[in-house]
């Protein structure tokens, strides 16, 4: 499955004049913030006439205003609007979504003025209990350590102080520190217990509803090099003669890498759509974000700079079931480290169903991985999901 040069051109939105003015900044932040809201259980349990992709595109640079980012542009699938972000990516359905942001982005900052609009614009009222919080079916937060965690603002400094806000907002989280609890090697999630009173029953169940995310630290720096633009590198300088530089130079780094060759073209129907928005910082740094059959995604962003490169991969793909036993994670995992040969990742999986072969065979993939030592490998049943946590550094 490859992207070809028409995907330069079908961006439902794209931001010209902050493509061409955005620059780097010194020390970055590269792990994100990651926040996934289910309003709904599926869009068949909407109640009202609009979704979540009717809020129209100022009202999301309003929200993401108060997160500290901006759209640099927007694809439109027939499931989903995947927008990339000047810190990473936004993924809109029907009923949920899922906000990844890096930096010293204010990712939590958006909750207030993200439920007013979808109250004013959807007519979606979450905010029920007395004390004035709001219920939605399900949310996510989480987040490995920062590298940097004296350059984030306030409530972002610390786990404790972001999950005591997230409480102001929502009532029965739970909190976790996952993994050895020192400076560098753990990460952390916050989950909200499933609201009962929202419509049961199969039609209402996402059940291939599947997580995987890599994150890595201490990329090879030849890899690295990669997603570096300017002289002396090994992807050229963009000419003036390009219309939108940060874009073409994105799809150049895709297929020079081929991360856009990560699942196999062999999903239920070979002829499964495949959409691709990329962008190349300037003068480094790399996101993207790829959907396949107007429903999956998935998403790459990397921080190449030497001293705290940094690059993460999340995929929502059910790639057992799309590829019909074909290709698992493993595979998957095998291709991205093989394109950013970390010296520390740690990898996460969520998963409904843990007797299914992908949870089974994820369970084992440290033996399928020689060069990596195990640090830290840890199971949690969340009631209504399981979550895999697995840490891993390079043998020397
Ligand atoms: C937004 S990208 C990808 C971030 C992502 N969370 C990751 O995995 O690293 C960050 C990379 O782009 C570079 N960059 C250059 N200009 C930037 C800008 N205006 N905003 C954000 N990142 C920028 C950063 O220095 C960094 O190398």
């Amino acid at each position: 499955m490859t992207v070809t040069i028409k995907e330069l051109t079908n961006h439902n939105y794209i931001d010209h004049e902050l493509s061409a003015t955005l620059d780097s900044t010194d020390a970055f932040e590269g792990p994100e913030k990651l926040l996934e809201i289910w309003f709904y259980p599926h869009k068949n349990a909407i109640t009202t006439a609009k979704t979540l992709r009717d809020v129209a595109m100022d009202k999301w640079i309003e929200i993401l205003k108060l997160v500290k980012c901006e759209v640099l542009s927007m694809k439109k699938t027939q499931e989903l609007d995947a927008f990339l972000l000047s810190e990473s990516s936004l993924f809109v359905f029907d009923h949920k979504l899922t906000l990844k942001t890096c930096g010293t982005t204010t990712t939590l900052f958006c909750l207030a003025k993200l439920f007013d609009t979808i109250e004013q614009e959807l007519s979606w009222k979450f905010q029920t209990t007395p004390d004035g919080k709001y219920a939605p079916f399900k949310v996510f937060y989480s987040r490995r350590c920062f590298l940097f965690p004296c350059k984030q603002a306030a409530i972002h400094q610390n786990w404790a102080d972001e999950v005591d806000y997230l409480n102001q907002f929502f009532d029965h989280g739970k909190s976790y520190s996952v993994g050895r609890n020192d400076k560098s090697n753990h990460w952390n999630l916050y989950v909200t217990e499933t609201d009962p009173s929202m419509p049961q029953g199969r039609e209402y169940t996402e059940d291939d509803d599947e997580t995987f995310e890599v994150l890595m630290t201490e990329l090879d720096p030849h890899c690295a090099n990669m997603f570096v633009c300017g002289p002396d590198t090994s992807t050229p300088a963009p000419t003036e003669a390009n219309e939108d530089k940060g874009h073409n130079l994105g799809y150049q780094m895709t297929k020079k890498t081929k991360l856009d060759d990560i699942y196999l073209n062999s999903s239920q129907d070979s002829d499964a759509s495949f959409h691709h928005d990329a962008f190349a910082f300037t003068p480094c740094g790399y996101s993207s974000n790829m959907v396949l059959a107007e429903k999956y995604y998935y998403t790459l962003h990397v921080t190449p700079e030497k001293g705290w490169s940094y690059a993460s991969f999340e995929s929502n793909i059910p790639v057992f079931d799309i590829s019909q036993g074909k290709q698992d994670n493993l595979n998957v995992l095998l291709h991205i480290l093989s394109v950013f040969q970390p010296r520390e990742f740690s990898m996460t999986f969520f998963t409904k169903n843990a007797s299914s072969p992908s949870f089974q065979k994820i369970l084992r993939i440290n033996e399928s991985l020689p060069e990596y030592t195990k640090l830290d490998k840890i199971v949690y049943d969340l009631d209504d999901y399981h979550l895999f946590y697995m840490k891993l550094q390079k043998k020397i």
